[in-house]
């Protein structure tokens, strides 16, 4: 509903519609917009601009401005490691305040985005973020909008889990176990071991240990043994992954792990990737294409699983969807 007020009463309040200045022949165009939210020293600016009275907007009980709804909304869809932006024309930038992988409840987001007049847009989940970054935007479609949508999306949000947050980084080491008679024997220069401490580095995780085991199946499985006795998270297992008569690496793995997630991934390049856990520590098999292709399944996966979020076969299944990582 508008009501029209002096404009000495009218701080606080909700412009109803847009302000004009024209000045002739040297400007005309909007001083306020629709919805802004009256400040002390915006009265000399109307009054120079010949207002003396302006139309505001009265909001009913059962109505909230975008401005208070957004950042209703931010407040609760945001979880540890997430900072809030200032309220700008109805819109709350949600910021990582940490860096780690980004988490992000699809399901929820899709229920919240079903409400008629919200939206809420996120980054795309388990992507790693620095801190800063921004990861959300939160807005009402509408300047005024009814109470009971965003009570709606409170209440979406409620939960042991929050719909977004940042999980930090848990795992500060990993240890290369490269295999493969060729490199063992010194035919050819190991190539995995700079490119995984390049990679790992960037997470903040330092490489503490490397052997090279050749393609002797138990001599790869005691490799792996070792590191996870010198209480090591992380194991990488590289080379040997596919299906010549030499590739022992998955059997090798299976031999140390107590579970293994998968032998295989719907990602490309990087589809012969295996993922296993030994207690919380984390086994992968790493196939060629992580030595000669910047960006693979493992790249998809290790933000999760530095974070310490225990993966499925199902999570896996669902990366096949933009798993084509060469487009
Ligand atoms: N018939 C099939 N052939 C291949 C398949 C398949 O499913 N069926 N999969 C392909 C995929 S995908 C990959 S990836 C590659 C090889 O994966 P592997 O992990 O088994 O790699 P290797 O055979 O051990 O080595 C391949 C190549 O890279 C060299 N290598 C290995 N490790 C190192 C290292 N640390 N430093 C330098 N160079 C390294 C190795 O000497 C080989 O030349 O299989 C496809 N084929
Ligand atoms: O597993 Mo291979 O690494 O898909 O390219």
């Amino acid at each position: 509903m508008k009501r029209e007020v002096p404009v000495e009463q009218a701080v606080g309040m909700v412009l109803a519609h847009d302000l004009t200045r024209i000045v002739p022949g040297e400007f005309k165009g909007r001083v306020f917009a629709k919805g802004h939210v009256i400040r002390e020293e915006d009265i000399p600016v109307l009054l120079d601009i010949g207002k003396r009275h302006i139309y505001v907007l009265e909001l009913g009980p059962d109505e909230m401005h975008e401005n208070d709804a957004a950042l209703t909304m931010a407040q609760a869809v945001a979880g540890e490691g997430i900072a809030l932006s200032d309220v700008h024309e109805g819109k709350v930038v949600l910021k990582a305040s940490r860096r780690g992988v980004l988490q992000v409840d699809e399901r929820r987001v899709f229920e919240i985005n079903r409400i008629d007049g919200i939206s809420l847009a996120t980054r795309r989940g388990w992507v790693h973020v620095d801190e800063g970054a921004s990861v959300a935007g939160v807005r009402p479609i509408p300047l005024v909008i009814e109470r009971a949508k965003v009570e709606q999306v409170v209440s979406l949000a409620a939960g042991a889990e929050p719909v977004i947050q940042v999980r930090p980084y848990q795992m500060r080491q990993a240890a290369l176990v490269t295999t493969g008679s060729e490199i063992q024997t010194g035919r050819i220069q190991d190539k995995a071991g700079p490119v995984l401490r390049e990679k790992l580095a960037t997470y903040g995780v330092e490489v503490v240990s490397q052997v090279f085991p050749g393609d002797d199946q138990a001599a790869i499985t005691a490799a792996i043994r070792d590191a996870l006795a010198a209480g090591v998270p992380l194991v990488l297992v590289t080379g040997g992954m596919s299906v010549d008569p030499d590739d022992r690496s998955p059997a090798a793995i299976r031999g140390a792990a107590d579970e293994v997630v998968t032998y295989g991934t719907p990602m490309l390049p990087g589809s012969m990737l295996m993922l296993a856990y030994a207690g919380d520590a984390a086994i992968f098999g790493l196939p060629g294409a992580v030595i000669h292709d910047p960006v693979t399944s493992f790249d998809v996966l290790l933000p999760r699983v530095l974070a310490r979020v225990r993966l499925t076969r199902d999570d896996i299944a669902r990366l096949g969807v933009g798993g084509w990582l060469n487009a």
